[in-house]
Parts: structure tokens; C-alpha cells; sequence
């Protein structure tokens, strides 16, 4: 490579007194200069066909918000069966921000986390599911952060590791909520619950999210269950049984 084209190592440094080694350091960060310039081309791209994405899908009924979980499903699962081994955790980080701000072209997402056990937990699960193109605040009041998820002006993230049975609502108050993902694991369940105004059709495939009374069957013919909370005879739990929202079966949601 010519050195005319590579920036010297140190900025005062005359090119043509570059060592060996800082002519190939250089190269490196010219290589690297050429990749950004690539990804900046084609990110921008997404960007705009993500905006575009927004103006063709209409909302089913009034606001509603713009995500889509089964397609972001889509999105990352793709890219994670193709990515190198070692390299998973790294791209899926970058591919949940880049799927993040191409949300945001259709409008910024609001994320209200209501989680008065492990506040910090509950955040970091809403800051890497939704990326830093959310704007995403704690809130006091979880009945506040289901009324402002059930306006389709956001959506909520809200703790199941509490006293508080704000979950037995999304079967009898807030039937147009679902629950489309889960965070905060720990030994493998949720300790939070993302809920917001999704149609139906776009929730992830994965095991659903139902809300059962004492008397409720509920467990599909065998299918495992795993509890996250009761309350008074309710009992919140996941199960891999395959179950649509508004079904008998208590089903408000899924999570991946
Ligand atoms: C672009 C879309 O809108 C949002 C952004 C997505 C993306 O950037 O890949 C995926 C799903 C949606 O949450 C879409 O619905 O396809």
C-alpha cells in the first residue's frame, strides 16, 4: 500500500519516515476507515427503508406502537445463525441497537420500567432489549405504566418479582395488552415483563405468557410450566403450550 494514502500512527509523524510496524498499523486503521465507510453507507440505507417500513404499516386500530416483535425476532435470529460463534454476543448487541434506531425512524419508543425490587436489573434488561434509541424511564406507579402502554403511546416494562399483582389485570382490565418479551433472569425466569399494545399477530414465537385463576385448567395437555408469581388463586406463568391471547386458557402474551 502507498504510504501517501495511510495516516501516520502519531499525527506530527512524517509519513515517509514510518517504521515497518507503523506502516502496517496503519494499513490496519485504513482497512478499518474503509469498512466504517461501507457500514455508514448501508446503515443510513436502513435507516430510510426502516422509515419507509413505517409509512407502509398502518396501525390495526388508532395508535398503536410501531414494534414489531416478531419481525425483530426475524431480524436477530437470522443474523445469529449466521454470525461466527465467538462472535454472537457482539452481534447481538449491535444488531439489537441497529434494530433500535430503525424503530426510532418510525417514531421514538417510550419505555416506562415500574420495578421496585431490583430497579437496576429491571433497567439494564429494558436498555439491551429496546437499545439507546429508547427513551426509557422508571416510573412509580405500575397501573400509570399499563394505562400509558394501553394509550399505544409506549411500552411498559414492569417487575413480577414484587407483592404487587398488577399482572392479574392484563386478563380482566387491559385486554388490549399483551406481553412480548421477558428480562431481568434470574435462574432462567423473567423477573420483568415487557407489555405494550401489539397486535396479536405480532407477538414472538416462544412460550406463552398466561394468567390462570384456581379453577383454570391452563395446561395445555402436558405442556411444561413454569411459575413467576401468585396472588389470591391467580397464578402468572410460562408455558411452552402454543396459545393465542384472549384464548380460555388465561394467554396474555409470549415471550422469545
Ligand atoms: C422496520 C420495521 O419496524 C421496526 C424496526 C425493525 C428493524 O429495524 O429491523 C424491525 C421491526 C420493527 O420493530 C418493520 O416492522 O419491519
Amino acid at each position: 500500500m502507498s504510504k501517501s494514502i495511510l495516516q501516520p500512527v502519531w499525527p506530527e509523524m512524517n509519513p515517509a519516515e514510518m517504521s515497518p510496524e507503523q506502516m502496517a498499523l496503519a494499513a490496519l486503521r485504513h482497512e478499518i476507515d474503509l469498512i466504517d465507510d461501507q457500514m455508514l453507507a448501508l446503515f443510513q440505507t436502513r435507516l430510510a427503508i426502516a422509515a419507509k417500513v413505517g409509512l407502509a404499516k398502518d396501525a390495526p386500530h388508532g395508535p398503536h406502537t410501531k414494534l414489531r416483535p416478531d419481525r425483530e425476532q426475524t431480524v436477530l435470529s437470522r443474523v445469529l445463525a449466521r454470525a461466527d460463534p465467538d462472535k454472537v454476543a457482539a452481534v447481538e448487541g449491535l444488531w439489537r441497537e441497529i434494530v433500535g434506531w430503525g424503530l426510532a425512524q418510525q417514531g421514538q419508543l417510550q419505555v416506562h420500567v415500574w420495578a421496585p425490587v431490583d430497579p437496576t436489573r429491571a433497567f439494564d434488561g429494558a436498555r439491551h432489549r429496546f437499545g439507546t434509541a429508547a427513551s426509557i424511564r422508571m416510573v412509580r406507579d405500575p397501573q400509570a405504566a399499563l394505562a400509558f402502554a394501553a394509550e399505544g403511546r409506549g411500552v411498559a416494562v414492569l417487575a413480577v418479582n414484587t407483592d404487587d399483582p398488577w399482572w392479574v389485570g392484563l386478563r380482566r382490565d387491559w385486554s388490549s395488552l399483551s406481553v412480548f418479551d421477558g428480562f431481568g433472569q434470574a435462574g432462567g425466569q423473567p423477573s420483568s415483563l415487557a407489555v405494550g399494545k401489539i397486535d396479536p399477530a405480532a407477538l414472538p414465537t416462544g412460550r406463552s405468557v398466561i394468567v390462570t385463576a384456581g379453577g383454570d385448567a391452563g395446561d395445555g395437555g402436558g405442556a411444561r410450566r413454569w411459575g413467576l408469581n401468585t396472588h389470591h388463586g391467580w397464578t402468572l406463568a410460562l408455558t411452552d403450550a402454543r396459545l393465542t391471547p384472549g384464548d380460555a386458557e388465561g394467554c396474555v402474551g409470549a415471550i422469545a
